[in-house]
């Protein structure tokens, strides 16, 4: 096979996946190609149009894998392709069980290199060369990130919003915001842990400050304290329950405002300071101590990004990662806090695909990938003058749609 087609056959091989596997959740976003024309179709591998169905078709997978067909993105185009971007997510302490399901699927002997991001891209890199004998090509998962947002923006009118009313959290609203002129902007990654990063262009951004106390220590917290056993189970407690019975408030203390300094006698003085109290220990329920442990963990990074903002002098604070999933509570006490705190002079932000940036993102920079293998190929063809044989051995190390070694036919859910 000659060079050019070898690498243009690279550059098109399904299937697309990006991967961002995280301290909680592994994000996949996968690219369903609808554009196939009917010569396409003869020659697609059986197991690649399964995969597609399978993927397609369900919305569970496996134990804890989970389809968000809320935000499939339809009508994509990427690389020259028309299609559907899917957005999956599964726990990462699952991941054994998902190089599993990958095998069963023929996955293996289809894809030999997937684009990865997020901390497991380093640590499981082994389990998938052993399971699987997949390569990991590893992406920066804050430059994914930045990425994927850039993406979906453009593809998704309405991806941005803010909430309208924000100082009055009983009226705040949801609202589309035009956030086409991005630039600059703080960017609030709250996943198991939390990355603030100033944002000055695409490809020009610094991390400016993080905390361990995230998504994660929400999660964790809330579970030790009323026995929950999952994200949507602490969440629902949280929605139930009153911060202000565990909480010492600013009134507690005062007996009404500090006014010199504008705290109202509603602004929590003291997380959990109420709990030292033997009576006031034993009459909060198991919801009024997962609100406590949502309002503490959410103000706490609200504090942290409205200073970010204040000493990079920037007034849009974007937040994201999979915290903010399910969770308006912690969305629109951001908009307050950042509202309220800077007297109107910052704007809180949300984008829909929440958790998905940097597993999309990562997704998009196979044509990175492609590229760094395309300079070392040439490095390669170079050196030896035997260009053909070298793109051959090429295109079996990425993706090959053209030679499948099995008829697996199984596309059920597992
Ligand atoms: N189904 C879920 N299971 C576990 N955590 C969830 C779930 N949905 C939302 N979360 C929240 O999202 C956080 C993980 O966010 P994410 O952006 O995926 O970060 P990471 O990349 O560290 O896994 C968890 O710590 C938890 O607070
Ligand atoms: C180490 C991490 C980048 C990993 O990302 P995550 O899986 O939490 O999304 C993040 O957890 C983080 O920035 N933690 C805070 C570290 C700190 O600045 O204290």
């Amino acid at each position: 096979m000659h060079l050019e087609a070898a690498l243009e056959l690279l550059r098109t091989a399904m299937p697309w996946f990006g991967m961002d596997i995280g301290g909680t959740l592994t994000k996949l976003v996968y690219f369903e190609p609808k554009d196939i024309t009917p010569d396409e179709q003869d020659q697609e591998a059986e197991i690649l149009r399964n995969i597609r169905r399978y993927l397609t078709k369900n919305s569970a997978y496996g134990k804890t894998g989970h389809r968000d067909t809320h935000l499939q993105m339809d009508n994509v185009e990427i690389r020259k392709r028309r299609g559907s971007l899917h957005f999956i997510r599964f726990q990462t302490t699952d991941m054994s069980n998902f190089l599993l399901l990958a095998k069963q699927k023929g996955m293996a002997e289809l894809v030999t290199t997937v684009c990865a991001t997020g901390g497991g891209a380093f640590k499981f890199e082994n389990e998938f060369r052993q399971q699987v004998n997949m390569k990991l090509a590893k992406f920066d998962e804050l430059d994914t990130l930045i990425k994927g947002i850039l993406f979906a923006e453009v593809q998704n009118p309405t991806e941005c919003y803010f909430y309208e009313n924000a100082r009055d959290i009983m009226k705040s609203e949801k609202r589309a915001f035009d956030f086409s002129k991005p630039y600059p902007f703080i960017l609030v990654n709250v996943g198991s842990g939390v990355s603030i990063l100033a944002v000055y262009g695409p490809d020009n951004y610094k991390r400016v400050s993080g905390t361990s106390l995230g998504g994660g220590t929400f999660l964790g917290l809330c579970c030790l304290l009323t026995g929950c056993n999952s994200f949507e189970e602490a969440i629902q407690l949280a929605t139930k329950g009153d911060n202000r019975k565990v909480d010492k408030l600013v009134r507690d203390i005062y007996g009404g405002d500090y006014d010199r300094f504008g705290l109202t006698g509603d602004l929590v003085a003291s997380s959990f300071g109420q709990m030292h109290i033997k009576d006031k220990r034993s009459s909060v329920s198991r919801e009024d101590l997962a609100n406590a442990t949502l309002v503490t963990i959410t103000n706490n990074i609200g504090s942290i990004a409205r200073m970010c903002a204040l000493n990079e002098k920037m007034d849009k604070v974007v937040f994201v990662g999979n915290f903010l999933r399910v969770n308006p509570i912690s969305m629109k006490l951001l908009a307050y806090a950042m509202e309220f705190w800077s007297n109107g002079t910052l704007k809180a932000l949300f984008l829909e695909h929440e958790g998905y940036f940097g597993a999309l993102g990562c997704l998009l920079q196979f044509n990175g990938e492609i590229a760094a293998a395309l300079n070392e190929t040439a490095e390669t063809s170079q050196q030896t003058q035997k260009s053909e044989t070298t793109a051959d051995t090429f295109s079996n190390t990425i993706n090959s749609t053209t030679s499948p070694h099995s008829n697996n036919t199984n596309n059920s859910d597992s």
